[in-house]
């Protein structure tokens, strides 16, 4: 195995058909890592909507001047394992509704989604049940608690659903409660707490049952920055530790920036780019995606190794940069480097190709530069 990359080490050679840092990030992806897919999902609101005949080449418009609402529209992606999935969108694009038609919370009007290679509209109530009990965890807008119930029991009752004993499951939602910074609070009943603790005893219930897929719709929306801040951390580092499959929604593009291993841009129920934070910004699919970006700081989505390009066999001289830093983190080097070429390594030292410093300016500072 290479060492670790310093700055000061000599020469970086790159080996010859070396295609960049993302695509050896997407070839570590097969099929078999797929947790979620959906194809061609539809989900539209109105009285014999089952009946419609659905196709990609219906229209939102024809379906509304029908007295339909096409909340999703023929919808096809998939969440890896260990990946976070965020979902973008203006309210009322049909963020919310297509993560419910991925847990089965609604029916689809039209399409399929597998969830392990089963097709969820097939299981039976029963099996429903004991898939979302075993493998999901939801966190929604609403926290969903039980009014009758204190903070921590509330953040106990699903490992209650699973048969835990109540010493366990108590220590075990302590630990929450006290993860999510409501320690203390354990017995206060919902009404006592402040939308922004609800919604955290609705994470911490969440994160109780450590579950394999997490569906959270907006779940830092009530807490202050700070807090967010913390939570937002908290995912990181449990994301790092286990590969929990995620998706998220969000408003926020900062967050989802944060977040994110791929980001869905969703307007009037269809997904109009699925990509990585880098793509989207640098290659948005439609024009609605890069005015919904055109506000980013570019500098601090695109990273090195994005950029990282070489024809085969070529050698780089001098000290590399880190595949994984911004160029917001690199403008300082961008700047006073002679090179034209810089070379760009992996955390653990290997080569993935040089980064082309005209170019890396440019989308640091825009044109002007
Ligand atoms: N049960 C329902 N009956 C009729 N229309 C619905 C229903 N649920 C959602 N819709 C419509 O579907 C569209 C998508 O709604 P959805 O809640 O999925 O959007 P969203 O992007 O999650 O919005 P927000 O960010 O405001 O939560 C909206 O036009 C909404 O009015």
């Amino acid at each position: 195995m290479n060492s670790p990359a310093k700055f000061g080490d000599p020469v970086v050679t790159c080996p010859p058909g070396l295609s960049g840092w993302e695509l050896s990030r997407e070839s570590r992806v097969s099929e078999a890592d797929v947790v979620i897919s959906c194809h061609n999902v539809w989900k539209v609101f109105g009285k014999g909507a089952e009946k419609l005949r659905l196709t990609s080449a219906t229209t939102a418009e024809e379906l509304r001047s029908t007295g339909y609402i096409a909340a999703v529209r023929d919808v096809s992606l998939s969440v890896r394992r260990g990946e976070m999935l965020v979902v973008m969108g203006l309210s009322g694009s049909g963020k919310s509704t297509l993560v419910r038609c991925l847990a089965r919370l609604v029916d689809v009007t039209s399409g399929a989604v597998m969830v392990e290679g089963r097709d969820i509209g097939a299981m039976t109530e029963a099996e429903l049940i004991q898939l979302r009990r075993a493998k999901m965890g939801m966190v929604f807008q609403s926290f969903g608690l039980l009014p009758h119930r204190t903070a921590i029991e509330n953040v106990a009752f699903p490992l209650e659903m699973r048969g835990q004993d109540r010493a366990t499951r108590l220590a075990r939602a302590r630990a929450m409660m006290e993860l999510v910074g409501l320690k203390g609070r354990e017995d206060y009943f919902p009404r006592e707490l402040s939308g922004g603790q609800q919604q955290r005893v609705g994470i911490a219930r969440s994160l109780a049952v450590e579950p394999d897929i997490w569906f959270l719709d907006e779940p830092f929306s009530a807490l202050d920055p700070l807090i967010r801040r913390e939570m937002q951390d908290e995912f990181l580092r449990l994301k790092s530790m286990v590969a929990k499959t995620i998706v998220f929604i969000t408003h926020d593009f900062d967050e989802a920036l944060r977040l994110a291993d791929r980001i869905a841009i969703m307007k009037d129920g269809a997904v109009e780019q699925c990509d990585t934070p880098e793509r989207i910004v640098m290659a948005p699919a439609s024009e609605y995606v890069a005015k919904f970006t055109s506000a980013i700081d570019r500098g601090r989505v695109i990273r090195a190794g994005a950029l990282a390009e070489l024809p085969a066999g070529r050698m780089l001289e001098g000290p590399p940069v880190l595949a994984h830093q911004t160029l917001r983190e690199l403008a300082h080097q961008l700047v006073c480097d002679p090179r034209n070429l810089i070379p760009v390594v992996t955390g653990e030292g290997r080569p993935v190709g040089g980064l082309d410093k005209s170019r890396a300016v440019e989308l640091l500072f825009g044109g002007e530069a």
